[in-house]
């Protein structure tokens, strides 16, 4: 089931190390991938290269065809995919056959979108000149994607690359590159030419630190925390490469008086528990009017005890384990310091009870306020905080006071006050009355330090184009 290997130029290569990948839900060895480094992320680029013109040289019309080949491909093998992404990320399999899906349609979307790089001709202020303006590939880029989403975090990067005409050289997370591999592989099948796409598992430091100072990289996208993106950014700068930064988040989550109650408690489990809490646009903390406060609180606590936590791999799983044993202390040192300032836990984890591992009952507390970790740090993990507020300026205020600026939602039922909310917000996506608002045409991306530029849409591509423009002497 598990490609063990490293996908460069066509050949699958292995390296003298070999390290452990472990199954989340119980901490057992499911395989092992090569512990690249420095030598083999070369040896990527120089295939990525040496690919590069060819590629480029095909039309819009034929990448696409070849990336529609491997859009079937991943759809015919998303049991597969879902599988090995289950038991590599550990969500539960109907999540993960969901992320195969969303990250499919991003190869559907680039297949098509490549053929609409337009350029324009602008008029010249001489008589005897004609401005032609163009669009070209940027060339070889690199992507370093995390763990949460082990198959849209590739391609959300790799297929606008590819239908602009760019390479890739892509090393997933260590917690989960089966999934990237067995991508590659599929998209190997589908005929896409060696050295488009190359996949290189292993010390990400070195891998990352060789790309960086490599100028034939003329382009990074990173996803990953902020604490990392702001390294690589640092190290793009030796070459000066085009930067996708996709980082960090904390979002709000704001429920007016004017809030449909059920629909937002429905939103607030939406947003807060999928992937159990391990995505970058979950809400982090929930802002509720205080005449509203009782009721939308015990619905949202009604519904989060009735999830069911287990392996993903069980029927029926809702809240799968989070990512590693660390990922949850996390979680349960945030419940804990919120619980010591006089949180109330309505239902989840109460400190001192017994602890089920990487296994985090969905938790959710009321009494909150902002001075407890839970307000200011990324939870990433099944906690939902709920505090209240008076007015909504007071909300829109508090909700802003965060370096991060990735998501945030507000549910209400007064279109005035929704367009006014989302206007105040200070973030790149805006879920009103929807908690779950990514989707393959739509900018993703965030203020602040949740990131620099977009992935999606005809934005996404842009990312991996250069502006060229032509002055013809007559
Ligand atoms: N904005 C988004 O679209 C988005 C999406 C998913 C996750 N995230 C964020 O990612 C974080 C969780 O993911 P994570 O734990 O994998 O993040 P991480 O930053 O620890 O790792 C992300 C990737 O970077 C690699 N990496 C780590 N240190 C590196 C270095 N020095 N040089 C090169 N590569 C290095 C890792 O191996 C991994 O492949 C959260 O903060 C979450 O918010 C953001
Ligand atoms: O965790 C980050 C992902 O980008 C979340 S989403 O699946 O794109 O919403």
């Amino acid at each position: 089931m598990f490609k063990e290997a490293m996908y460069i130029n066509g050949e699958w290569v292995s390296a003298s190390e070999m390290i452990d990948v472990r199954n989340p839900a119980d901490g057992t060895v499911i395989g092992q991938i090569p512990f690249g480094g420095e030598k083999e992320a070369q040896q990527a680029v120089d295939a990525a290269w040496n690919a590069f013109p060819g590629w480029s040289a095909l039309t819009a019309d034929e990448r696409g065809k070849l990336m529609r080949r491997w859009y079937e491909l991943i759809e015919e093998h998303t049991d597969e995919l879902a599988k090995i992404m289950t038991t590599e990320q550990g969500k539960p399999l109907k999540e993960a056959a969901g992320e195969i899906a969303y990250a499919n349609s991003f190869i559907g979307w680039y297949a098509e979108e490549g053929k609409r790089v337009y350029g324009e001709t602008i008029p010249a202020s001489s008589p005897n000149k004609r401005i032609l303006v163009t669009k070209q590939p940027v060339g070889v880029t690199a992507a370093i994607t995390p763990w949460n989403f082990p198959a849209s975090m590739v391609t959300r990067k790799a297929a606008p690359a590819l239908a602009a005409g760019c390479t890739i050289v892509i090393k997933p997370s260590e917690e989960t590159p089966y999934t990237a591999l067995k991508l590659a592989e599929l998209a190997h099948e589908a005929g896409i030419p060696a050295g488009v796409i190359n996949i290189v598992t292993g010390d990400s430091s070195k891998i990352g630190a060789a790309w960086q100072a490599d100028s034939r990289v003329r382009k990074l996208s990173f996803t990953g925390s902020t604490a990392v993106g702001k390294k690589l950014m640092e190290g793009a700068a030796q070459t000066l490469k085009k930067l996708s930064l996709e980082l960090g988040g904390h979002a709000p989550l704001i429920v007016t008086a004017n809030a449909d109650l059920d629909k937002a408690a429905e939103g607030v489990i939406l947003s807060k528990f999928r992937n159990a809490g391990q995505t970058c646009v979950c809400t982090n903390r929930v802002y509720v009017h205080e005449s509203v406060a009782e009721t939308l609180s015990s619905k949202v606590a009604d519904l989060a005890g009735k999830l069911k936590v287990g392996s993903g791999l069980e029927q029926g799983t809702e809240i799968g384990p989070l990512i590693n044993e660390k990922a949850a202390q996390k979680v349960r040192r945030q419940i804990e310091d919120a619980v010591q300032k006089g949180g109330i836990v309505l239902t989840g984890e109460q400190p001192g009870q017994e602890q089920e591992g990487p296994y985090v009952r969905p938790t959710v507390i009321t009494n909150v306020h902002d001075d407890m970790l839970c307000m200011n740090e990324e939870t990433f993990g099944p906690l939902t905080p709920i505090t209240t507020f008076k007015t909504v300026e007071e909300a829109v205020e508090r909700a802003n006071d965060s370096s991060y600026g990735l998501a945030a939602y507000v549910f209400t039922e007064h279109l005035g006050e929704a367009v006014r909310i989302a206007e105040a917000l200070e973030y790149g996506i805006v879920g009103v009355n929807d908690p779950l608002p990514s989707t393959a045409q739509a900018p993703f991306g965030g203020f602040k330090e949740s990131g620099l530029g977009r992935e999606g849409g005809h934005f996404g591509i842009e990312e991996f184009l250069e502006i060229k423009y032509i002055s013809l002497g007559l």
